[in-house]
């Protein structure tokens, strides 16, 4: 077989159809685990490799920042193998670890990092950091390319400042977190404040209507944005000026999106765009050297909350196709074999979905036969259930060496539901809440990057006022106010009355001194973005600030712990210029606002995953607990009137069946406490909506004999990471890393397990690594 096509060796014949179609739209629709993401997957490899696209026109959207990464992966795995064949005649495997780090790492530079494969967030935020300048705003707000992304609770906050503190809006009628869901709906539609008025003439509109429009007029005074404008501001834009959409539609001739299924109307009008240039006639769009392909399952479609709707998937080939009475075969592609699960996992998967009045029927057949068998398990209550989990747990990894503590999910309906679980697994199972404690969501690792933001952007008003006092430096509320009111008056932003010495002077009172030198550090730091590393940037200013300082005072293992989380965050920004074509701090702080859910910084260890149902898909593990399937938990309570919403539920339900690889099981407890009080349960309806004849209801065999420590995998690392680390290393050592090449080290920084290496790489100039985190290779 040809190097150029063995890939696709491992594809059935309709993933291969839809691979290889090459220019026009293609819709896959197809269930769950059928090789839909493999297939677009593979189609980008194929692209690149068969068609001669250039890796730079291909805009691969995915829903989460994890699969973006992953497809990466994949992507340069094929690349590298068949650069094993071309080079040395050899399967990449064969090679030397050497020659396989060499052959990624060029792949990699010559391919991969072109790519714009990532979330909507991240793909659109990219583009406006080239074109935001060339927004023409309905307000006259502008943004400049520097812009900070407010995540979540910077938006909540931002909201709530002023709801309750300027609009003096009650917060017992109008929470202010409805208050902040009822803006990003209506930017997820589109609508501007005035809008809302005209849609929702009533109070509750004008309150909802009024918060907005201060509240885009404060994003916009400290040129920030939050996640929805990343989609609503490209939106807008390509719409108001042709020659910017012109580019972008130029650029990207090779459109393709996963779980197209949760796009919502705004996301889609934005791919529409992109894919047509604006045209509307369909009969002239002109698909010469294009593409469109998307994938997707309306049995999967779970995020309505969102505005995401799955109509769009069902009018993909209207939208697209050009109406004539063969389209239905030239742009759509079914698959129907299921690689994922277990014969009687998918089958109880299929029975419960049947259950839906509101779905297309489809056939997903299995291509694995009978596994273990699914056992439904009663417990007293949820402490119970979170036992069985972990006595489950423990049995399961001791009775099947192969199954290491990655190979376990524990999904749920809601966040709430973890808590129990965690204090089950605590002692001796390792776990991650996936979405629950996020990293970038830590105290420390905010405050950090507020120091960050505001070097890059001073005009960011809300990280200044998070760490002008942070740590405490004598700055009270009331020189603050002072501060701040002077900047309302001249309608300039604090930053510029706050490093103008003579208004500090005047103005500040007892803190004079304090303001003025805190002032001198941000812009001493200001004055060398551009020539010091992020990580040197990041150090010197907690150092400077005197923030790891008052940490360390406090001597708590709290503190401790943060110190060490700081630590993680310069792992992460090494990391993230090692990784990335645009390693500017400006990108990594785009980066860490988006690092969604799903990110996790440490993923080498193998963990017990937690996570909701929402988070989970796409995803897949051999072993998968199904928890509170309980009725008004699993189907949630607010659904059980409407028709609409508990089919949706019934999706999410299916959704978690089919995570699983090998074997299932599904858990309800007969009594629960849950956010706060304890009530007795009823099992949920889905439960008798399933085959009585697959599932046994008996409780399985429990106590396991002994516990397990570690899995091989988890062996391999520690052993890999202590050969790096025990290494001697020396100034003038020659190493090679993945993405630079070769360089020399230059300093050697501090020592033992601590040490840091300053390498010179030609051409690219000094960087500082973590020998034991960095793909570092020693070549003498
Ligand atoms: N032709 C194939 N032969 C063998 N295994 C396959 C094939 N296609 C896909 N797989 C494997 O089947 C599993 C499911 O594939 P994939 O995740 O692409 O499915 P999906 O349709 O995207 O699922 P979901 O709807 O859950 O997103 C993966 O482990 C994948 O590697
Ligand atoms: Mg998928």
């Amino acid at each position: 077989m040809s190097v150029e096509t063995d890939f696709l060796a491992s594809l059935n014949s309709s993933q291969r159809q839809a691979v290889q179609h090459f220019c026009g739209p293609l819709l896959v629709v197809a269930g769950a685990g059928s090789g839909k993401t493999r297939a677009l997957t593979y189609r980008i490899a194929h692209l690149i490799l068969n068609h001669k696209v250039n890796p730079e026109n291909i805009l691969a959207v995915t829903f989460t920042n994890k699969a973006a990464k992953e497809m990466k992966e994949r992507i340069e795995l094929i690349f590298s193998r068949r650069l094993a064949q071309e080079k040395h005649g050899q399967r990449l495997e064969l090679l030397s670890e050497y020659e396989q780090t060499k052959l990624r790492s060029s792949a990699y530079r010559s391919i991969i990092k072109y790519l714009w494969i990532g979330t909507f967030h991240s793909l659109f935020a990219r583009i406006l950091r080239y074109d935001i300048n060339k927004y023409q705003d309905k307000k006259g707000y502008e943004w400049t390319k520097s812009f900070t992304i407010y995540d979540e609770s910077d938006a909540q906050s931002l909201v709530k400042k002023i709801a309750t503190k300027e609009l003096n809006i009650d917060d017992k009628k109008f929470n202010p977190r409805s208050l902040r869901y009822s803006i990003s709906n209506a930017k997820n539609q589109g609508l501007y404040p005035e809008d809302v008025l005209t849609q929702q003439p009533t109070y509750r509109g004008r309150v909802i209507s009024e918060v907005y429009q201060e509240y885009q007029a404060q994003l916009a005074a400290n040129n920030a944005l939050d996640f929805d404008d990343l989609i609503l501001i490209p939106t807008r834009l390509f719409a108001q000026n042709e020659s910017v959409l012109g580019y972008w539609h130029q650029q990207f001739k090779h459109i393709l999106v996963d779980e197209y299924q949760d796009t919502n109307r705004i996301q889609y009008q934005l791919i529409n765009l992109l894919a047509t240039n604006g045209e509307t006639n369909r009969k002239n769009l002109n698909w010469e050297n294009r593409s469109i392909f998307v994938v997707g399952d309306a049995d999967q479609s779970i995020y309505s909350f969102r505005m995401a709707d799955f109509t769009i998937l069902l009018d993909f080939q209207e939208d697209f196709g050009d109406g004539l009475p063969d389209d239905d075969t030239r742009t759509m592609v079914k698959l129907e074999e299921n690689y994922r699960s277990r014969e009687n996992i998918l089958e109880v998967a299929n029975t419960l979905i049947e259950n839906n009045t509101e779905r297309i029927d489809k056939i997903l057949k299995p291509t694995r036969g009978y596994g273990e068998e699914i056992y439904c398990y009663k417990a007293d209550n949820e402490i119970e259930e979170a036992k069985f989990i972990h006595n489950q747990i423990l049995k399961l990894t001791q009775e099947n060496p192969e199954l290491g503590w990655g190979s376990f999910a524990i999904l749920y309906r809601t966040n709430a539901q973890s808590r129990v679980i965690e204090e089950a697994l605590l002692s001796d199972i390792p776990y991650h809440v996936v979405g629950g404690l996020k990293f970038y969501d830590r105290k420390e690792i905010k405050d950090a990057l507020a120091y960050l933001r505001l070097l890059n952007n001073p005009n960011d008003t809300v990280s200044l006022l998070r760490i002008i006092n942070t740590p405490r430096r004598g700055i009270g509320q009331k020189t603050l106010d002072q501060l701040i009111t002077a900047s309302q008056e001249l309608n300039v932003p604090l930053w510029e009355i706050i490093s103008d010495e003579t208004s500090v002077n005047t103005l500040a009172g007892r803190a004079t001194k304090a303001v003025n030198e805190f002032a001198q550090i941000i812009k001493k730091y200001q004055a060398s973005l551009e020539t010091l590393p992020g990580a040197e940037i990041l150090d010197g200013i907690l150092d400077e600030s005197n923030y790891r300082e008052d940490l360390k005072n406090q001597g708590t293992d709290e503190a401790e712990n943060r110190l060490e989380n700081l630590k993680e965050l310069d792992s992460a920004m090494m990391q993230f210029a090692e990784e990335n074509e645009d390693s500017s701090l400006e990108g990594f702080l785009a980066n860490a606002a988006l690092a969604s859910d799903l990110d996790n910084l440490n993923e080498e260890e193998e963990k017990v995953s937690l996570m909701t149902l929402h988070s989970a898909k796409g995803l897949e593990f051999p072993v998968v607990f199904l928890v509170g399937l309980e009725q008004g938990l699993f189907p949630n309570h607010r659904t059980l009137n409407d028709p609409t919403a508990l089919e949706e539920e019934r999706r999410l339900c299916y959704v978690g069946i089919t995570r699983a690889q090998e074997q299932l099981f599904l858990c309800y407890a007969q009594e629960r406490r849950l956010w706060g009080s304890r009530e007795p349960a009823i099992p949920s309806q889905f439960i008798a909506e399933l085959p009585k004849d697959l599932i046994n209801f008996s409780s399985p065999p429990l106590q396991p004999r002994r516990q397990k420590k570690t899995t091989s995998k988890n062996n391999k690392e520690t052993k890999k990471t202590s050969d790096q680390s025990s290494r001697n290393w020396e100034v003038g050592d020659r190493v090679f890393h993945k993405t630079f090449g070769e360089g020399n080290v230059t300093h050697v920084l501090g020592s033992g397990n601590k040490t840091n290496l300053a390498v010179e790489f030609p051409g690219l100039g000094r960087k500082i690594l973590d020998p034991r985190i960095a793909p570092l290779q020693p070549l003498s």
